[in-house]
Order: structure tokens, then C-alpha cells, then sequence
């Protein structure tokens, strides 16, 4: 068995984030993603689940964790670290439980190997990840990050127990336990983001992620980073104001919400049960040690038929799952944990369940009055059932973006042509129309386009008047027929970018208009693989902050296989095959050639293995950052 199936991993995101003026850490924007999302993307390859344990924003946090649940406390009123772990121990389906709060977006690649060694070296029931601290002027100093910790899951219920006589410290009942200490060199991989003004700073310190080793630039001097393109592309595009109402089963699929969905209702809308069994008073069940005790069944519940009789002492309701809680009772027996049932008496050991075992509660879901989808939402399957489940037939959602795009090239040729020397058959457009079509956009094509000013000017002023954006592919480099240039700088404010990535890279981006309409602009380099590179990397993050959506790139780390040559200073997108090696973790391969023109390398692959701009060489079996197209095509 790997270690990664014996941990779930939890990231403690329940604080009232007091220091950041209120606002809820994990989700506030860090280099391109929100900080759990980074704390996510270091913990995942790490174990088995993540799941999130969060009292707000629910529904943008489970868009983190996609299936796995976000918990809410148990405690009422408490928000400390303790109340966040106890409902993770309770929901932990592995052996261990690894814990990382949602404001450390550094935290080490190798922190479940490490304490994981240390626990069973030392038989100890936590690891705790300690870094040597130094003031100036003062003696460095041990200091332990419990919130870092692996943990035993069979902790729960010494920490209930805790927990029960009202402390509430972290390291005091940590202090309690056989606890391995693992001293990590980096301590800045245990940072921790505070304050706005702390998250400011590190977003503004370049390319010092410990995933980013440092590298000499050589790269052209002249050649923009991606980062800064991505950026003075976000900040100069605005969402599309329209929006339109859509009946959840007729088109309202993959549309972006334009208004957050308040929840009318509670979900569900009363306590009931999560078993099929019988609902008690807790305070009836028999204590540790005593002998089993008889209950009396006094009356049945079923799903959508409550039973209104309120047990007394040594009485029982029958109860279904989904039925709801009858009066005065607040737990219920699993029948098959029953340890004899005669007609209407059922017999309980004393360590069948605990008081509250089995009741879900009213609002657990979502709660009446919060905001249950986040305006910018993509609707997926399961946001179309969640809006259902609040009795909501309709949605206001953004209106589809129209997009113009045409191939431009003296050499393409349609399907259907007599494919001439020296020509290649347009596939360019089709791409560009998966894309686009997968993006949600309303597409308008508008053919192959000569290398031809007049016929240049003529397509995009028609492009203007038809879209909201126009997507062009190829004569934005340098070339003697490249002219595509010199007509989109006449009809607008386009900028022609060298870009420092391989491939894509040249760009143009800006805005053109005619006398009544505009539109904005992003010509892409001829490459087959460079258009479909400069599409995901730039036009697509563009597309979807016309779109109105929130939305990000799905990155996860993998091992390479195999080594991979790159030079320093610029960033490279090469393709790669995800997937599972022996012991159960994520490899990477790339797909073979990586010319600009290969694109059955496009075609072969899975992922997009990303490159960064101070990145060298990577040997056989370092980790690389991989972009899925599972969600991004
Ligand atoms: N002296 C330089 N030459 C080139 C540079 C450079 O920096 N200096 N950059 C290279 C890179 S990188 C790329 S990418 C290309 C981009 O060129 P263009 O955007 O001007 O595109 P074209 O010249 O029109 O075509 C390039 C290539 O792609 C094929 N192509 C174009 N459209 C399609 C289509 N719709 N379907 C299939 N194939 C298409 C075209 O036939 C060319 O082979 O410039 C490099 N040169
Ligand atoms: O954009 Mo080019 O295709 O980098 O080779
Ligand atoms: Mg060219």
C-alpha cells in the first residue's frame, strides 16, 4: 500500500481570518490562483483526498476540493484550529490525517514522507514539522508548526475528550500526545500569509517558489515574460454586461452565472436521519462498560412521512434514512449495529455509536440566507442539481461571447481543395473552433483569409461589426507576407509581442474598431501547436474575463520519467502523458517531438507540462508542474 492511500490530507481554512480585516484567507488571489488553491496543489500529490474544513464561502471552497466534502465545524461558536481538526478526524477515511492551514502556499513537496518517517520511527501518535527561527540579535530558536502535523485518526477520541473540559489550545493537546518533532530546513516553506500588506509582498517577489528553482535568465532580452502579457491582457479586458434567464434543463448547462444564487431555504430543510435504523435520546445510550441496554419501539418514520411521538426514557422511534429526526431525538442506531431486535424491543451494546451519530442537520448542506453559487460560476451537473435543491427553476446567467475567427495565409487550403505544392490543408480554424466551442463561446467562422491587405482589412472590419473578440491565426511574425500586422495596427491599437515562451512565440493583442462597433483582438502565431498554446495560455483566461467566470487552470505536480532539456529563461509548455506510476503517484512523459508544427504531439497528449521561465533542466524523477486538459479543453 503507498503512503499517499494511508493519508487524507485536511486544510484548515475555518479561522475568522481576523488579521486580514475579516476577509476569508484561503480564497484571497496569489500568483493567478486563490491561496488554498496553491496549498491544494502542494498537499494533493501528498495523499489520498484533500478535503477542506471552512465555515464560510462553502461553495467557493468546494470548488477546490471538486468531489471530496468541505466540512464545517462540529463546535458551535469555536473557530480554533481543534474544532476544525475534530471534524476532520471524524470524517478521515484513511489510517492518517496530514493537516496544513489554507494560508501556507509554500509548504513543502515532501512534508506526509517526512513525517510519516519520523512517526513510525519514533511511535509516536502526531509528526510535527519544527524550522530553526532567528531575530536578529537574539539565539535562534526551535520553532514547532502543529498545524503542519500527521496525525493518527485514532486520535478522536482523546481529542473529543479534550475538547469536552472546554480547553481549546493546540499545542496543549498536542503537549499530550507522543509527538515526533521533524526539523525542515526551509522555514520559509512554513510561511504563512497574514496581513494583505504580507500577501502583497510575496505576490510581488518574483519566481522565489520553491518549485521554481532559481536559474540564470538567457533568454532574448527583448522577449516579454508570459506573466506580464497574462497580466496587461486581465487588466485591460472587462466583462460583457448582457445577461439572459435560462430554465436549469434548457440551456443553462456550462453557462456562467451572472448573480449569486441566495439560498431561499435551508438545505435539507429539517434534521433527519443517515441510516436506516432507530433515532434515540443520546443521553439513553449505555455508558462505557455497562451492560446492553432494551429499547422499546414506540413508533416509525419514514422519508416524507414524520413520526410526531417524542420517546421518553428507553424508547425508540424505527426510522429510515432521510427521514426526519422525531422530537427529542438526537441520535440514531445503524440496524445492523444492533445487537438483538425482538418485534418492537432493540438491544444496544455501549459502544455502538456515539450521542449524535447519524443526524444530519438542518442546513448542513447549504444554510438559508447564505450565497450558495458565487456569481462568475461555471454551472456544472452537480450546480444544476444544488440549484434545484433550493427549489430554483431559473438562472440569470451571462450572455454567450460571439467570436469572429479566420486562418490567414496564402498557403492554406480548405477541405474539399486539390492540395497544391506547397500548401497545407487550414487546420488551424478547426482547432480554434474546438476551442472555442469547449470555452461555451458562440462561434462565427469566418473561413481562410489571403495573404492580401485589402482582403485583410475587409475580414476584420467585418469580425468587428459580428463579435465581441476575433481570434486570427498566423502573419504576426516577421515575415515578407506576414501582413496581418500592419493591418491590425491600422485598424486599432495592437501591440506585437515577442513572447519568452516556446511555442507561441509571437503575439498581437489590442483592440480594433471600425466607426461603429470595436472588438478585441488576438492574433495567433500560424504554428499548429503555437495557436493551441497561445489559446489556452492567453485568449482563453481573456475569453473566459469577458465571459464574466471565475475560473482557473487546474495544475497539479508530477514526476518526470524521464529528464527534459531546457534552457532558462523563457517558459516552455511541452506535451506530456499523465499517468499513475507503480507506487500509486503521478508520472509525466512527454509525447516525443516538440516542433511547433507536430500536432499529433497535441493530439497524443493529456497534459501540457509547464515549464517555468527560471526552470533548467529537469532530471529523471524531479517533479514538474503539469496543466491538465481534463477541464481546461
Ligand atoms: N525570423 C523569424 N522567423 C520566425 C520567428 C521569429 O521570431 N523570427 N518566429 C517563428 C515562430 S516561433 C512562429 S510560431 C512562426 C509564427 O509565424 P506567423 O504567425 O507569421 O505564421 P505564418 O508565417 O503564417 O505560419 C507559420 C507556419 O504555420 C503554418 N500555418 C499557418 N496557418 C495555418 C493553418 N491555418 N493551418 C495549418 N498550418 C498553418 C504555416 O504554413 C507555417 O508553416 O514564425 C516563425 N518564424
Ligand atoms: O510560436 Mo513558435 O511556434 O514558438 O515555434
Ligand atoms: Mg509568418
Amino acid at each position: 500500500m503507498s503512503l499517499k492511500s494511508k493519508i487524507t490530507g485536511l486544510i484548515l481554512a475555518g479561522g475568522r481570518g481576523t488579521r486580514m480585516g475579516r476577509v476569508d484567507k484561503g480564497l484571497q488571489p496569489f500568483r493567478g490562483a486563490t491561496l488554498v488553491e496553491h496549498v491544494m496543489r502542494r498537499l494533493a500529490p501528498q495523499v489520498a483526498t484533500v478535503v477542506i474544513n471552512a465555515n464560510r464561502n462553502l461553495p467557493q471552497y468546494q470548488a477546490v476540493v471538486d468531489a471530496a466534502p468541505v466540512l464545517p465545524d462540529y463546535l458551535d461558536g469555536f473557530e480554533g484550529p481543534l474544532a476544525g481538526l475534530q471534524i476532520g478526524l471524524q470524517y478521515c477515511p484513511t489510517e492518517l490525517l496530514l493537516t496544513a492551514p489554507c494560508d501556507s502556499p509554500f509548504l513543502p513537496l515532501d512534508l506526509a514522507e517526512r513525517l510519516h518517517a519520523a512517526l513510525l520511527e519514533q511511535d509516536a501518535d502526531v509528526a510535527l514539522a519544527v524550522t530553526m527561527e532567528a531575530e536578529e540579535g537574539a539565539e535562534p530558536y526551535r520553532q514547532p508548526h502543529p498545524v503542519f502535523a500527521l496525525m493518527k485518526a485514532s486520535l478522536l477520541p482523546q481529542l473529543d475528550a479534550y475538547l469536552d473540559t472546554g480547553a481549546r489550545r493546540m499545542e496543549s493537546w498536542i503537549k499530550s500526545l507522543r509527538v515526533a518533532e521533524v526539523m525542515f530546513d526551509d522555514a520559509d516553506a512554513f510561511r504563512n500569509i497574514n496581513t494583505l500588506a504580507e500577501l502583497q509582498m510575496h505576490e510581488q517577489a518574483s519566481a522565489s517558489q520553491p518549485s521554481a528553482p532559481a536559474a540564470p535568465a538567457s533568454g532574448d532580452p527583448d522577449a516579454m515574460p508570459v506573466a506580464e502579457a497574462q497580466r496587461i491582457i486581465c487588466e485591460r479586458i472587462t466583462p460583457v454586461a448582457a445577461t439572459e434567464t435560462r430554465a436549469l434543463l434548457h440551456g443553462a448547462l456550462d453557462r456562467v452565472l451572472a448573480e449569486d444564487i441566495i439560498s431561499p431555504i435551508n438545505v435539507p430543510a429539517y434534521d433527519n436521519s443517515a441510516m436506516d435504523g432507530y433515532a434515540l435520546r443520546g443521553a439513553d445510550l449505555p455508558a462505557a462498560g455497562a451492560p446492553d441496554a432494551t429499547f422499546k419501539v414506540i413508533g416509525i418514520a419514514y422519508a416524507g412521512r414524520p413520526c410526531t411521538q417524542t420517546p421518553q426514557a428507553g424508547e425508540c422511534i424505527r426510522i429510515m434514512t432521510g427521514a426526519a429526526i422525531p422530537p427529542g431525538c438526537d441520535s440514531v442506531l445503524p440496524q445492523e449495529l444492533a445487537s438483538h431486535i425482538d418485534g418492537d424491543s432493540v438491544t444496544i451494546p455501549h459502544d455502538a455509536i456515539r450521542m449524535g451519530a447519524n443526524r444530519r442537520f438542518a442546513g448542513e448542506d447549504l444554510k438559508a440566507g447564505g450565497i450558495a453559487l458565487a456569481k462568475g460560476k461555471i454551472l456544472r451537473p452537480a450546480d444544476l442539481g444544488l440549484v434545484a435543491s433550493l427549489g430554483i427553476g431559473e438562472v440569470t446567467v451571462q450572455r454567450k461571447l460571439r467570436v469572429a475567427f479566420f486562418s490567414t495565409g496564402d498557403e492554406l487550403r480548405s477541405l474539399g481543395d486539390h492540395l497544391d505544392d506547397g500548401c497545407v490543408y487550414d487546420s488551424n480554424r478547426y482547432t480554434l473552433f474546438g476551442m472555442l466551442t469547449r470555452l461555451g463561446c458562440e462561434v462565427v467562422d469566418m473561413g481562410i483569409v489571403r495573404d492580401d491587405p485589402a482582403a485583410l482589412e475587409a475580414a476584420l472590419r467585418k469580425a468587428c461589426t459580428e463579435a465581441d473578440a476575433i481570434i486570427t491565426s498566423g502573419g504576426v511574425s516577421e515575415g515578407a507576407a506576414d501582413y496581418t500586422r500592419d493591418i491590425m495596427a491600422r485598424l486599432g491599437d495592437v501591440a506585437f509581442w515577442k513572447l519568452a515562451m516556446r511555442p507561441g512565440r509571437p503575439l498581437a493583442f489590442g483592440k480594433i474598431a471600425t466607426e461603429a462597433d470595436s472588438a478585441w483582438l488576438f492574433g495567433l502565431p500560424g504554428n499548429p501547436v503555437a495557436v493551441m498554446v497561445s489559446f489556452y495560455m492567453f485568449a482563453r483566461p481573456a475569453l473566459l474575463r469577458m465571459m464574466g467566470a471565475q475560473a482557473t487552470q487546474p495544475v497539479m505536480q508530477a514526476r518526470a520519467t524521464e529528464a527534459i532539456r531546457k534552457r532558462p529563461g523563457r517558459t516552455e509548455y511541452q506535451r506530456g502523458i499523465l499517468s499513475t506510476g507503480d507506487g500509486g503517484e503521478p508520472q509525466v512523459r512527454l509525447t516525443g517531438a516538440q516542433g511547433s508544427g507536430i500536432l499529433s504531439s497535441m493530439s497524443e497528449a493529456n497534459c501540457i507540462v509547464v515549464l517555468r521561465e527560471a526552470q533548467a533542466s529537469v532530471a529523471a524523477g524531479e517533479m514538474v508542474d503539469v496543466l491538465l486538459f481534463d477541464g481546461l479543453v
